[in-house]
């Protein structure tokens, strides 16, 4: 990271902001959705859960103390599909090369079963350190637990074992605690204050981002952004999403309107379409287009879309 995106940490302050991503992994049912509201809190809750379990990579986002700490889906990451996924991926982690922790959740009542056995096989695969959390203990008798510890520790060498439950928030505290320790010095990836929206404003961008790609990669190679600058849920439940199209020079604003505005009118058709799927709710879509010569130059840009400055 880079920083130019410094958020949230005063520079040259005595407190050092920290930032990174943790893989949560499970069988369904494991309680990862569970854990993932107490981790984050209700100060920042993701807005839509649909979205978050369809395609997006970013779960939920919990601050402990000075460290911001992103949760990311996993079956994106493990075998992602679509190239928009395999994109999220590829942006998401693409600075930091894999998850700073990766987390292993466990339904203590079930154990370990064919599911878990699966996730073990190719967890060694993912990069991070790897720590497991036993969760639903409130369900199991101590003994058993230790046993399962032993056991799950036997397969794997994981750095750290927690024992959870997420449903009462026993032994969450400690957890992310322990998570906020493991993250790397540097800018948080959100400021606090955009933490909500953030994901759900960066996927509908990458969406349009996609589609001009599809239909203009010839003519705007790596020449245009999207930013999402307004996200408005109105009381009909449907959305009304405003985006800005930057682009470098006069004449490639002419390429993205195309004749008549034929061009761009594909590309917000096609956007809206998708963003509508991965929300499931009525979009109203507006696009502009605007030069902005120096785009790719500011910091800003590329903070908005959750990449890293490249230096
Ligand atoms: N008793 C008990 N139940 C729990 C605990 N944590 C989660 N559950 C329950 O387990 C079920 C599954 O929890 P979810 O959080 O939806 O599980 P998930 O892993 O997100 O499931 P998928 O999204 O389907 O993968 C729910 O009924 C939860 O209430 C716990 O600590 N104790």
């Amino acid at each position: 990271m880079n920083e130019a995106l410094g958020a949230g940490g005063g520079a040259g302050g005595a407190q050092e902001t920290r930032c990174g991503f943790v893989a949560l992994i499970g069988a369904p049912n494991a309680g990862k959705s569970t854990l993932i509201n107490q981790l984050v809190g209700a100060k920042v809750s993701i807005v839509s859960r649909k979205v978050q379990t369809t395609r997006s990579l970013v779960r939920g986002i919990a601050i402990e103390g000075m460290a911001q700490i992103v949760f990311v889906d996993t079956p994106g990451i493990f075998a992602p599909k679509r190239r928009l996924d395999r994109a999220m991926v590829t942006s998401a982690w693409g600075g930091a090369g894999d998850a700073d922790a990766v987390a292993l959740l466990v339904d203590a009542r079930k154990g370990v079963d064919d599911e878990v056995e699966a996730i073990l096989a190719r967890l060694p695969q993912v990069g991070g350190a790897k720590i497991l959390v036993l969760n639903k203990i409130d369900t199991v008798e101590p003994p058993k637990l230790l046993e399962l510890a032993a056991r799950l520790n036997g397969e794997l060498s994981f750095a750290d074992t927690f024992m959870i439950s997420a449903l009462r928030g026993h032994g969450v505290p400690k957890l992310r605690a322990a998570l906020g320790a493991m993250m790397r010095p540097g800018p948080w990836l959100y400021p606090e204050d955009q933490i909500s929206d953030a994901p759900l404003r960066s996927l509908a961008a990458e969406i349009t981002r996609e589609k001009i790609f599809e239909r203009l990669h010839d003519e705007l190679p790596y020449q245009s952004t999207v930013e999402t600058e307004l996200w408005k849920d109105m009381p009909d439940g449907s959305a009304r999403i405003e985006q800005t199209i930057y682009v470098m020079r006069e004449g490639h604003k002419k390429i993205v309107i195309g004749e008549g505005g034929r061009t761009i009118k594909a590309i917000g058709s096609a956007a809206r379409k998708e963003i509508m799927e991965a929300t499931e709710q009525t979009v109203h879509l507006f696009l502009f287009v605007k030069v902005r010569e120096n785009w790719a130059d500011d910091p800003e840009r590329y903070r908005e879309m959750g990449l890293d400055f490249p230096k």
